[in-house]
């Protein structure tokens, strides 16, 4: 059987550190064994302890003062310097066998859409390291219950899909941000999205000028069929145990496995 990787991403303060301890915090709870794996080389102290850090390797901190780069242009070489040691990566997940590995990434989402960062070090995990990988993308739940951002947010997650081409989660995270029935009603038509009443809401809020894009921008996200998002409130374990019984299945499902029957549509708690 090959590891299981999960790739937490998502745009900045999106939650994914938070997350991550999330995780491992339910997987102590059921007695499984987790560890993470810090790709951010600005990381601030975790709760937990990562069991790799970039940061060992290369911080954006020295390079910023080495190199005199701006944190923009010390990221990308941090990860060119990551992508010429990937000898070290291997050395340091050499010994972690069966247990899951969950990758903390960048909030710069530039890093896995516009250049092909995230994508070398993902197929180099697949490819060398042996890896059953799955991507989880997180979207703030408060930032996208207006339908033009949630267009704009699925667009970056599609985008992410794309160029990783793993399985592919996607997470509505601060759920119990979301706290008047106005709003989780509306935020409940993400969740399970359908494309004609979204359509019918952005267009309602945008310029008559941008309709046509909203119509093609709706027709891609059903044409895609992989806008169901999972809502994630972090301190609740039982919404971070959903997400994970997704995550296996996709990984089996990775591994070639049969996966188990699709969940149920996804519902959040009424108030
Ligand atoms: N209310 C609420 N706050 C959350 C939740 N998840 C994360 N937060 C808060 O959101 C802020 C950002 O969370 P992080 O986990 O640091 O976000 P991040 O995506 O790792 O941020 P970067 O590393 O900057 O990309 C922190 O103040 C967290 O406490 C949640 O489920 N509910």
């Amino acid at each position: 059987m090959s590891r299981v990787g999960v790739m937490v991403l998502g745009p900045a303060g999106a939650g994914k550190s938070t997350f991550c301890n999330s995780i491992i915090t339910h997987m102590q709870n059921v007695g499984r064994r987790g560890h993470i794996v810090n790709l951010d080389p600005a990381a601030e102290p975790n709760k937990y302890e990562f069991t790799v850090d970039i940061r060992d390797l290369i911080s954006l901190e020295d390079v910023m003062e080495e190199m005199d780069l701006g944190p923009n242009g010390a990221l990308i070489y941090c990860f060119e310097y990551l992508l010429q040691n990937l000898d070290w990566l291997d050395e340091e997940l050499g010994d972690y066998n069966d247990e899951y590995l969950i990758f903390d990434c960048p909030g710069q989402i530039e890093l896995y859409t516009h250049i092909p960062v995230l994508p070398n070090i993902v197929r180099h995990l697949q490819g060398q390291l042996n890896f059953s990988l799955c991507a989880t993308y997180l979207l703030e739940a408060p930032f996208v219950i207006d339908s033009s951002k949630f267009f704009s947010g699925t667009l970056s997650a599609m985008s992410a899909m794309i160029l990783l081409e793993l399985p592919h989660i996607n997470i509505l995270s601060k759920i119990d941000m979301v706290k008047d029935e106005y709003s989780r009603k509306r935020l409940k038509r993400f969740l399970n999205p359908d494309s004609s009443l979204l359509l019918q809401a952005a267009d309602s809020d945008t310029n008559p000028r941008f309709h046509k894009l909203n119509q093609a921008i709706a027709e891609l996200v059903d044409d895609f069929g992989m806008v169901q998002f999972l809502p994630l409130e972090a301190k609740n374990d039982d919404s971070v145990g959903t997400i994970i019984s997704y995550i296996d299945d996709v990984t089996q499902w990775a591994e070639g496995q049969e996966p188990k029957e699709p969940n149920d549509e996804v519902e959040i708690e009424e108030m």
